[in-house]
């Protein structure tokens, strides 16, 4: 039940609110099985999403300005877990939201959530980073074809000589170097801090109709659509389906 969920996290009280969330701009994602509790239903797990803007690093090292999608909080019922019920809530994340997981960032992800972004998505090679948040190599490599967005080298401007073209390089390398920890002052401290709360209030998030309906209207829940991101798809074939869907609603 949700009561265990936020037993199993010690938390005094809860931290998320709906408004919170409307505020932030995260979005949560409920699993719920329908049928229990005398057909008022238990929450199975939740998901919470939502767009960080992050100060990264690539491979090399530079700096890059990012607003990823980010894992904010993700938990299935301690009794539940290791039956494909995460697996269950991410995709639906994946396909509501259109996005890879290799496009998004994780914000210190447990060992079990690094195990399962191995298991499902082959996200193994991570680039260290020096904030609390975790993204993958592929990261990158989709940012460059895409819509590449790295801090902007200003245009030399005007002529100059070589050597002092490359005294200016140095000089603005310094400069993008945020000092560290780096917390945008434009950015409220939770962007960017370590106090990342493992914390929901199932009661005072958004609810909506909890229905057997809500799955099989909902954008994405048809199983049988063609694989939308093959790189995630090598991952899937040891895919467990020993859950009973129908008994299952997203909220
Ligand atoms: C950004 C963050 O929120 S970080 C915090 C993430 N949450 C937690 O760590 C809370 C405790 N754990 C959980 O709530 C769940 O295990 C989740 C959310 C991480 C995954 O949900 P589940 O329903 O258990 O995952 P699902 O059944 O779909 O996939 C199973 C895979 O997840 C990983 N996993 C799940 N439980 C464990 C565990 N106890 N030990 C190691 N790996 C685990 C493994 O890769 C596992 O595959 P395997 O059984 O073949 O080893």
């Amino acid at each position: 039940s949700h009561g265990t969920a936020l037993q199993a996290q010690h938390l005094p009280a809860p931290v998320t609110s709906a408004s919170k969330l409307q505020s932030q701009r995260h979005q949560l994602y409920l699993l719920k099985d329908g049928e229990s509790n005398g057909g008022r239903g238990v929450v199975v797990g939740f998901l919470k999403v939502g767009y960080k803007k992050l100060f990264l690093l690539d491979q090399q090292g530079a700096h890059i300005e990012a607003e990823p999608l980010s894992v904010l909080d993700f938990y299935v019922a301690e009794n539940l877990q290791r039956h494909g019920y995460g697996r269950e809530l991410f995709d639906f994340m994946l396909q509501h939201k259109n996005v890879e997981p290799v496009m998004m960032a994780y914000d210190r992800p447990s060992p079990k959530f690094l195990s399962f972004l191995a298991k499902h998505y082959c996200l193994t090679q991570s680039v260290p980073q020096v904030n609390n948040f975790v993204v993958f190599e592929a990261f990158f490599l989709n940012r460059a074809a895409t819509q590449s967005r790295k801090v902007p080298l200003r245009k030399p401007d005007g002529e100059i000589k070589p050597y002092s073209l490359m005294e200016r390089e140095v000089v603005r390398q310094e400069q993008k170097a945020p000092p560290w920890p780096f917390v945008p002052p434009h950015l409220p401290q939770e962007s960017v801090s370590s106090q990342r709360s493992h914390s929901l209030s199932v009661e005072s998030s958004p609810s909506r109709a909890a229905t057997r309906a809500a799955l099989a209207s909902a954008p994405g829940s048809n199983r049988d659509q063609s694989p939308r991101f093959p790189l995630t798809e090598r991952c899937r074939e040891k895919r467990t389906s020993s859950l009973n869907r129908s008994q299952l609603g997203f909220h």
